[in-house]
């Protein structure tokens, strides 16, 4: 299981040209295997930045970022990555949807089927495997675009906002679905979301960035017992956790 390390990042956006912006400064971070992080911070303060360079959709313009040791650069099927608006193809049925990546790289019919079985079962999508995009809901077209990444077995997820979209009710479903799932996979995550709350529901590790640029203002080793159930977040530790962070974030 892979171990992220961000080394010393500096990112500046347009670097030595006029109205470069630096978005990122000195950033040293570490990801454990296995382990639940989010990362909080206010608006424009680098944190989508920060994840699509884990994807490899940018460069760092200064230091580095390693998956087990090996700098990452470029996008690769290790590193999977969910984005608040979902990326579902309409023309496809949600079990189609779900073994799109296998079937891109040669899976048989079989191998598709079985992933389809297990995928949609994982995401609470049983009995939705021929219905169209169209036809579902916006939590249920979140449910495939995760199960389309956790498809392509990523070490690595890396989910920028997912949840951003949905009410509340369905936010708080998705949340406990998705820990469940995790428990069961235990891959890394990094999670992006401007929604304390559920970075304290969801994480091991929270890093709260500062705004422009961005640096790593605190971290916050989340100790709550797992498995986590909804009645936690009525607890004093929780709030407490809560209460902490929220005075941190400039409003
Ligand atoms: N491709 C780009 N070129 C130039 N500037 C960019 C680019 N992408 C982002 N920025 C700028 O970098 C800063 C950080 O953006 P980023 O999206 O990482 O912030 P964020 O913390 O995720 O914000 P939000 O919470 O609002 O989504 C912003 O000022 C943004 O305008």
């Amino acid at each position: 299981m892979p171990e992220i390390l961000v080394d010393n990042l500096t990112h500046t956006f347009g670097k030595g040209e006029p109205g470069a912006l630096t978005v990122l400064d000195k950033i040293n971070l570490t990801f454990e295997s296995g382990s639940f992080n989010s990362i909080i911070g206010t608006s424009g303060c680098g944190k989508s930045t920060l994840l699509k360079m884990m994807a490899g959709l940018f460069t760092p313009s200064d230091g580095q970022m390693t998956l087990d040791g090996e700098v990452i650069e470029g996008t690769d099927r290790r590193r999977g990555m969910v984005f608040q608006q979902d990326a579902v193809f309409p023309w496809m049925t949600v079990a189609k949807n779900i073994s799109y990546g296998p079937r891109l790289r040669g899976a048989s019919k079989a191998e598709q089927s079985e992933i389809e079985a297990k995928w949609t079962e994982m995401v609470g999508l049983r009995g939705f495997e021929d219905r169209w995009p169209r036809e579902l809901s916006g939590g249920m077209r979140k449910r495939v675009d995760i199960g389309r990444v956790y498809a392509n077995d990523p070490d690595v997820l890396l989910m920028d906002e997912p949840f951003g979209a949905l009410d509340a009710q369905t936010k708080e479903r998705m949340q406990s679905d998705l820990l469940t799932t995790w428990q069961k996979s235990k891959k890394t995550v990094v999670f992006v979301t401007h929604d304390i709350e559920e970075a304290i529901f969801l994480s091991d590790k929270i890093i709260v960035l500062s705004s422009r640029p961005g640096r790593v203002h605190h971290i916050e080793e989340v100790s709550l017992p797992r498995p986590r159930n909804d009645e936690m977040r009525l607890t004093e530790e929780f709030l407490a956790i809560k209460r902490r962070l929220w005075g941190m974030l400039d409003h």
